[in-house]
């Protein structure tokens, strides 16, 4: 049964609430024609849908969630984009976010490294569909048995189509602090930061203020993470340090930061080609490399998440024999 006080969600029943953010309440529950499937539901407060910026960040955040299909992006399993009954679930993640996480203890190194291997298999397959993230940080990192997804697409935006600068002053790279156009090169930037965060166990700028920040983001250069953690290679110190260029274009690519976690890691680079792309991907090739996903046409209801022969597909679990969505690269 429905607590009173919770919102009503037509087809839903919401257990208990796990999470506010400043534009959203998160409650776990579960589809009435699927109760075994915990989910993870975000309803958006009131004065987000009276705030047409705010509810169009929302609206974004849910089209982008049920669209992308890769294991290490949050995926939404059904929503409305807009209006009164506006509402997304998503999968459920136990362990909460990374920035939770690292409120109680530090990442041991290999934890750190496989959490960011994921992060950035994820962004690089966001960068390959044409689309730029502008949020990347610890508090939109999402935690499962030591794998992550990156979460939180309310400000991503396909670059064929546009969309409103932003991101968080932690992480955010000197040409938005310019004031200029976002890019996958800012999200490399912000990858960099998360990087050196996780793997150093301190943040590369620091400030008590947005201006502050700025100064630091703009004229300092932090000293190298070898030099807080002999554990982390040598090239992985060195392309982490050229993630956060003050210039883009001086700046790696996603792929080929996840590609050096990887090797830190001990793991081959997996090269999968993806046959279907979603929809709406502004995708400049039609075959990728970056992982798996799922071709997904309408928004589903909370009938076919009940109907829905999905596998589970979270990370570590193994695949089901009968889908096999992709082929590796020979
Ligand atoms: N899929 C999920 N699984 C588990 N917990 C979640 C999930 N999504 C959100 N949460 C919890 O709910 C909290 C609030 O979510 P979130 O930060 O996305 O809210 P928001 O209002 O949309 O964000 P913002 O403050 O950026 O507007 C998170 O910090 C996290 O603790």
């Amino acid at each position: 049964m429905t607590t009173p006080d919770f919102p009503k969600l037509s087809g839903y029943t919401l257990t208990r609430s796990i999470g506010r953010g400043n534009t959203s309440l998160v409650f776990l529950g579960s589809a009435n024609n699927a109760p075994e499937r915990p989910l993870a539901i975000k309803v958006p407060l009131g004065t987000t849908l009276a705030n047409r910026t705010a509810a169009e960040r929302f609206g974004n955040e849910v089209r982008l969630s049920l669209q992308l299909r890769h294991p290490y992006l949050v995926r939404g399993y059904a929503g409305t984009p807009f209006g009164p009954g506006a509402y997304l679930a998503m999968r459920y993640f136990p362990a909460g976010t990374l920035a939770e996480r690292l409120e109680e203890t530090l990442l041991p190194h290999d934890a750190a490294l496989r959490v960011l291997a994921d992060v950035a298999s994820g962004v690089a397959y966001l960068h390959h569909q044409g689309a730029v993230h502008q949020d990347i940080k610890t508090q939109n990192v999402y935690l499962d048995d030591e794998r992550a997804a990156l979460g939180d697409f309310g400000n991503t935006y396909f670059v064929s189509a546009g969309g409103n600068v932003s991101g968080s002053p932690f992480y955010m790279a000197p040409e938005i602090y310019h004031g200029e156009a976002s890019s996958a090169q800012s999200d490399v930037y912000s990858l960099g930061v998360l990087a050196y965060e996780l793997l150093s166990g301190m943040r590369p700028h620091v400030g008590n203020s947005y201006e502050e920040l700025m100064i630091s983001h703009l004229t300092r250069f932090p000293s190298p993470v070898t030099a807080s953690n002999r554990q982390v290679p040598r090239p992985l110190s060195r392309l982490i340090e050229l993630a956060m260029a003050k210039k883009p274009q001086d700046r790696p690519s996603s792929a080929a930061l996840r590609r050096a976690l990887l090797e830190a890691l001990g793991e081959e680079d997996e090269q999968i080609e993806l046959e279907d792309l979603p929809e709406n991907a502004s995708a400049p090739a039609a075959r990728a490399i970056m992982g798996r996903h799922q071709h997904l046409p309408t928004l589903p209801t909370p009938r076919d998440l009940a109907s829905s022969a999905e596998p589970d597909n979270r990370p570590g679990k193994p695949e089901p024999k009968s889908w096999n969505p992709f082929k590796r690269k020979k």
